[in-house]
């Protein structure tokens, strides 16, 4: 196995049960060659994920259900790529609000005590998807300056008011705040205004208030002067600077502290900011752009927000519509997406049989689009053939019919080991028997059985 493999395999988990928890799991996933890493906060897997770049984490959620709902969205935003296996105890399933939660950020979960089966399947499952997810992202990043990837999918009347307004607001220069809940598209909403707009060859800056951290979040904003502080050893350029010209986009914008508040205030009020540890007073033309998923007005009421920040952000309001309201437009972002991954993965197109249409029209989308793009992907992978049916989408809440059988398992590993030989051959069919240990002319009866492909 390669080093890259390995840091690939290396698997945090977040356990404030102790050892011994950590330990059980380890017993589990170790001959499967996952190298299991016991934390046991928020900040460490944080620090484990970014530093050997895991594809998978798990979260013991046992007693801690609470607690990860406030801080787990944040830390999602931060690596989109991640896939998360959950282990819970099953009466916590039965409340809706943690079956909510489960659907919108978790691959899969797996009831406590342990199956070992089940545990592995899903870890093994969860893999594949991240690297599905990579793919993803890295096409994200690569096209983000193509106007065909802020393209905003959807002919319902809810969208078409959208599409208006953006439209509109994309003709000024002054302030948008959008609101809606999580994974409706309010970061898509304000590239396209700014793509609309006269400052379309200008930066386009994202800022995800929520995930910055608050010792270091002025001078992420505004960025600060050689000496400024303790480890500043050269000067930084904030990001407010950055958007010179263009748009600053403010994700989350209710999580910023107070004291930083009061200077985007006057950014907004003077168009001038002050590096920390500087004197000089920099001008800056950067189109603000806010979007939140929290009530702001009532922030203000609880103290967080100050009510004369938001009246100057509050200028040209935008609100993103949940996905259930708006109709047919799943099926057609449904299309959309499950064409679009399909040529990512390099795999046939697939469709959706009838009855996965009908779940998806009646199922609530907790996640909104971003939930359903995790559940396309998952549904690309575990497809047999060219259609995505229920089981593999799973817009239900999960039980004991969708546990698979011996027979299904075996054939998503062996899937799964096929795809992995054939990547790591780099497509080279001989190499991949040989890795398989088996004759090209078996290699191809598999590649033809499971869907798979080569370049
Ligand atoms: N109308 C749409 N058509 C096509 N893709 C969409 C649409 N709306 C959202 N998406 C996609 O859904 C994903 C989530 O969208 P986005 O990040 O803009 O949501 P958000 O509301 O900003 O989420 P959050 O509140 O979690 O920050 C993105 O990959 C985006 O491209």
């Amino acid at each position: 196995m390669s080093s890259e493999m390995c840091m690939f395999r290396r698997l945090p988990m977040l356990s404030l049960r102790g050892p011994e928890a950590v330990e059980e799991v380890r017993r589990i996933a170790e001959p499967f060659f996952w190298e299991i890493v016991g934390v046991d906060d928020p900040d460490r897997l944080s620090r484990q994920v970014k530093r050997d770049q895991v594809r998978v984490a798990l979260i013991d959620l046992r007693g801690a259900m609470q607690s990860a709902m406030s801080w787990l969205p944040a830390f999602c935003h931060q690596f989109p790529s991640l896939q998360l296996v959950a282990i819970i105890e099953k009466p916590q399933a039965d409340n809706p609000a943690h079956a909510s939660f489960l659907h919108a950020y978790f691959f899969d979960f797996c009831f406590a005590p342990i199956e070992p089966t089940r545990l592995t399947f899903s870890i093994g499952h969860a893999w594949t998807m991240a690297r599905v997810a990579d793919l993803h992202v890295a096409s994200e990043s690569a096209c983000s300056l193509d106007g065909e990837a802020h393209e905003m999918v959807g002919r319902s009347e809810a969208m078409q008011a959208v599409r208006r307004q953006v439209r509109r607001y994309a003709g000024n220069h002054l302030p948008v705040l959008i609101t809606g809940p999580t994974g409706t598209g309010k970061e898509l909403a304000a590239r396209s205004i700014h793509h609309q707009s006269d400052r379309t060859d200008k930066p386009f800056v994202a800022v995800n208030c929520g995930t910055l951290s608050p010792n270091l979040i002025q001078s992420e904003l505004f960025g600060h002067e050689k000496g400024a502080f303790t480890g500043a050893t050269k000067r930084r350029i904030g990001w407010v600077e950055q958007a010179q010209g263009g748009t600053l986009f403010l994700d989350e914008i209710g999580d910023l502290p107070l004291d930083v508040q009061v200077n985007l205030l006057r950014f907004l009020q003077q168009g001038e900011i002050q590096r920390v540890g500087g004197d000089a007073t920099i001008a800056v033309d950067a189109r603000i752009i806010a979007a939140t998923h929290v009530d702001l007005n009532r922030a203000v009421l609880a103290g967080t927000f100050r009510e004369d920040l938001l009246f100057r952000l509050d200028v040209l309001p935008l609100e993103m519509p949940p996905l259930a309201e708006r109709g047919a437009d799943v099926l057609e972002l449904a299309e959309h997406y499950l064409a679009r991954f399909c040529d990512e993965l390099g795999v046939k197109r697939k469709r959706l049989t009838p009855a996965t249409e009908a779940a998806l029209r009646t199922y609530a989308w907790p996640g909104n689009i971003r939930e359903l793009m995790n559940r396309l992907r998952r549904g690309i992978v575990l497809a047999d053939g060219n259609m995505v049916s229920l089981p593999e989408i799973r817009p239900h809440h999960d039980d004991d019919s969708n546990f698979p059988t011996l027979a299904r398992a075996r054939e998503l590993a062996e899937r799964r080991v096929i795809a992995e030989a054939i990547a790591r051959a780099g497509n080279n069919v001989t190499e991949a028997a040989r890795l398989l240990d088996v004759s090209r002319c078996t290699l191809h009866r598999l590649i033809r059985k499971h869907d798979l492909s080569i370049d």
